[in-house]
């Protein structure tokens, strides 16, 4: 659209006039004309307009960007057929749109964050690429080759409810969230880790999403360094296998995958990669569809309901009860899936609900992590001493 006047109107707005309304292609033809420009021709025109010949290092890395701009779209797209709501990528650019015979631009319309999900996935986006740049994969590799083995994430959740008759506890080391703030100002992880697993905690979930949950993998690495027992589960936003490789190397026994992040493909690809190495995969639905999608997807041996709708906020624990009725149940019971429910459970008579439907675990945060002494939260939590 070379040569087309740009008007500013309002603070964000501009119009540009068009020279004959039969002559404007429609926005998706353009946005892949666009792309296909990009595609061929932009190195080569940044090299002829530095006057060199070979593409220069610049032009590789702007090809490179462009590159990963158009798979975070295709894997946008690919999402949304599966229903799922959050985009991996900001669309780059503002959309535009046609009135009349004005074409106007909103600025940063599209690139907003709908939810404090699509927010999250977004900035770990950027995150995971810096942190793969100072730590690439073959070095992680070579670590792994030297670790000690994981411990059995799903066996201890199994042991704990054999033991007890009550659903084993994965307890979270959870200073903050996007929900509540700071939910424990005097945090300490290897603390309450001990706390946990003294008060009975079959497994222990450890928050290392630092800027929305002021958790870090340095504490995943000093709870598993500590000598706590527990098998550990890695709570992050995973979107790339990289993190995979990561969490192991500081100490992950297990790894949450989200479904209202990743697509089939994406899970199916980290589950293969769970086995390589070791690590339990914790599958997390909230809704219907997710549950059926996960549920289609072989080799997975723990699914957790998440009570809380993450791009909401809402808490809801007769989710749980919702997506473990009739024939989902009855799957899930052939196929001997453990399920996990998770958020919201304050109270005996919550958890006895949820087992009631069915789980044979459950993930506890703020009910428990509040408490002065985090492993009597678990005692409340429960009505009785678990740990024996
Ligand atoms: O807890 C949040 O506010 C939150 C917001 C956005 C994405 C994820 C979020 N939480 C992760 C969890 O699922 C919970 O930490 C976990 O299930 C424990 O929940 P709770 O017992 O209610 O602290």
């Amino acid at each position: 659209m070379e040569g087309l006047v740009s008007m500013k109107t309002a603070p964000g707005i501009s119009f540009q006039s068009i020279p004959s309304p039969n002559q404007r292609p429609n926005f998706f033809l353009r946005r892949s004309m666009d792309l296909q420009h990009r595609r061929f021709h932009f190195p080569s025109i940044r090299a002829q307009q530095s006057g060199t010949i070979f593409p220069r290092k610049e032009d590789e890395e702007d090809s490179l960007k462009v590159k990963e701009w158009e798979v975070g779209m295709l894997q946008n797209e690919v999402s949304a057929s599966q229903g799922i709501r959050i985009r991996r990528r900001p669309p780059s650019g503002p959309p535009l749109h046609y009135v009349g015979p004005f074409e106007f631009r909103l600025q940063n319309e599209g690139n907003t964050p709908r939810n404090i999900l699509e927010e999250i996935v977004w900035h770990k986006d950027v995150e995971v690429s810096q942190m793969k740049e100072k730590k690439p994969l073959l070095s992680l590799k070579k670590v792994i080759e030297n670790s000690p083995p994981t411990r059995d994430f799903v066996g201890a959740l199994k042991a704990a409810h054999l033991q007890t008759g009550l659903p084993g506890l994965i307890a979270e080391v959870k200073k903050a969230s996007p929900s509540r703030g700071i939910l424990r100002e005097n945090f300490d992880p290897v603390e309450i880790a001990r706390a946990y697993e003294k008060g009975g905690a079959a497994c222990l979930s450890v928050l290392t999403d630092e800027k929305y949950f002021k958790g870090s993998f340095e504490n995943l690495e000093a709870i598993r360094n500590a000598g706590v027992k527990c098998p550990l589960l890695c709570k992050e936003f995973v979107i790339d296998a990289w993190q995979m490789y990561y969490a192991r190397i500081k100490g992950a026994d297990a790894i949450l995958l989200i479904a209202a992040v990743l697509p089939d493909l994406d899970i199916r690809y980290m589950i293969k990669i769970c086995k390589m190495l070791g690590l339990a995969a914790l599958v997390e639905v909230h809704d219907e569809r997710e549950m059926d999608r996960v549920l289609g997807i072989e080799g997975i041996e723990l699914i957790g309901i998440n009570n809380r709708n993450l791009e909401t906020f809402e808490v809801d624990i007769s989710n749980t009860k919702k997506l473990l009725e009739g024939e989902r149940g009855q799957m899930i019971r052939k196929k001997d899936i453990i399920v996990v429910g998770e958020s919201g459970l304050f109270t005996p008579d919550d958890v006895a609900y949820v087992q009631e439907a069915g789980v044979k675990a459950v993930l506890v945060g703020e009910s428990i992590v509040k408490q002065s002494d985090p492993g009597k939260g678990i005692s409340g939590l429960f009505g009785k001493d678990i740990s024996l």
